[in-house]
């Protein structure tokens, strides 16, 4: 069972402070909503909470301040958005790394801002199209839902609806795509998330970019926070009792910490600071 820290209690939650402050190499690891963003209608409105947003850039200062010390403190945040998108709504700093789609778009600070286009192969931009269009086809007969069309995948909203037309959407939306006639889904990824479900043509995992990340900095622990059911494959990634995981808000979870919301994240961020300037 996660053990929930409520922000007063940072300080004296010494096991987590003194896993982030003995770490030679920390990484601050993020998902972007429902953790540095609180959810909303529309994904193009989602924006950081102003004291998360003036801490970010104050952790994008101090990683590119310690990058060559001793004991550096990475950034990456870590999206189920793709790459072009995290730009626009989390106006990521130039010293952090990203992590876009769920682990199939990997940068680091230097490759960060170059071209985010992803190159798809012939047969996923074949098959993104069937999926897509069959997604449409249910949007049209299911009021207030909408579609999201992101760089590997296409996403199928149902936040707004009613609770039963809302997973009448999702069952409909699934069983269109199981009964494709000589369609191969071998090439689909299928993920609920949070009043979502995305058909994604490239297999991968917060869990996958995880790991990328710990080699790319060499961080001997690993502070990754996020809200959704995608997030648990990032948890199982870390290691228990050396790394810090931290579930935002309520949900079944594996991680070791929980806290309330986005609204607590600033907190947490904030010890981040006090312990590793
Ligand atoms: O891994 P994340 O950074 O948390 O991205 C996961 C999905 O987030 C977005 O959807 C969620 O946030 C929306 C805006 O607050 C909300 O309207 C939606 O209901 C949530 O599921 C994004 O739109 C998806 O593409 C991401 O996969």
């Amino acid at each position: 069972m996660s053990r929930v820290v409520v922000p007063e209690n940072f300080r004296r939650e010494s096991e987590l402070g003194a896993r982030l402050q003995n770490a030679e190499r920390l990484l601050i690891a993020l998902d972007f909503d429902g953790t540095i963003s609180p959810l909303v209608a529309r994904p193009e409105d989602a924006r950081a909470l102003p004291a998360t947003a003036r801490l970010l850039r104050k952790l994008d200062e101090l990683a590119a301040a310690t990058v060559a010390s001793a004991r550096p403190t990475f950034l990456a945040l870590v999206s189920g958005r793709d790459i072009a998108s995290l730009q626009v709504v989390a106006e990521p700093g130039e010293h952090s790394f990203l992590v876009g789609s769920h682990g199939a778009e990997l940068r680091t600070p230097v490759t960060a801002n170059l071209d985010p286009a992803v190159p798809l192969t012939e047969a996923q931009r074949e098959l993104l199209a069937t999926v897509t269009e069959v997604l449409e086809s249910v949007q049209s007969k299911s009021p207030g839902s909408f579609l999201e069309y992101k760089t590997l995948s296409t996403v199928l909203h149902t936040r707004g609806m009613g609770t039963e037309e809302a997973s009448g959407a999702v069952v409909m939306a699934e069983k269109a795509l199981a009964s494709l006639n000589g369609v191969s889904l071998n090439g689909v990824s299928l993920k609920h998330g949070k009043e979502i479900l995305e058909a994604a043509v490239a297999h991968s995992s917060k869990g996958e970019g995880l790991i990328w990340l710990r080699e790319q900095t060499g961080a001997d622990c690993l502070l990754f926070a996020g809200d959704d059911v995608t997030d648990e494959q990032g948890f199982a990634a870390l290691k228990a009792g050396q790394d810090v995981t931290v579930k935002v808000g309520s949900g079944e979870t594996i991680a070791e910490f929980r806290i309330y919301g986005p609204e607590s994240l600033p907190a947490l961020l904030q010890l981040v600071l006090d312990v590793r300037s």
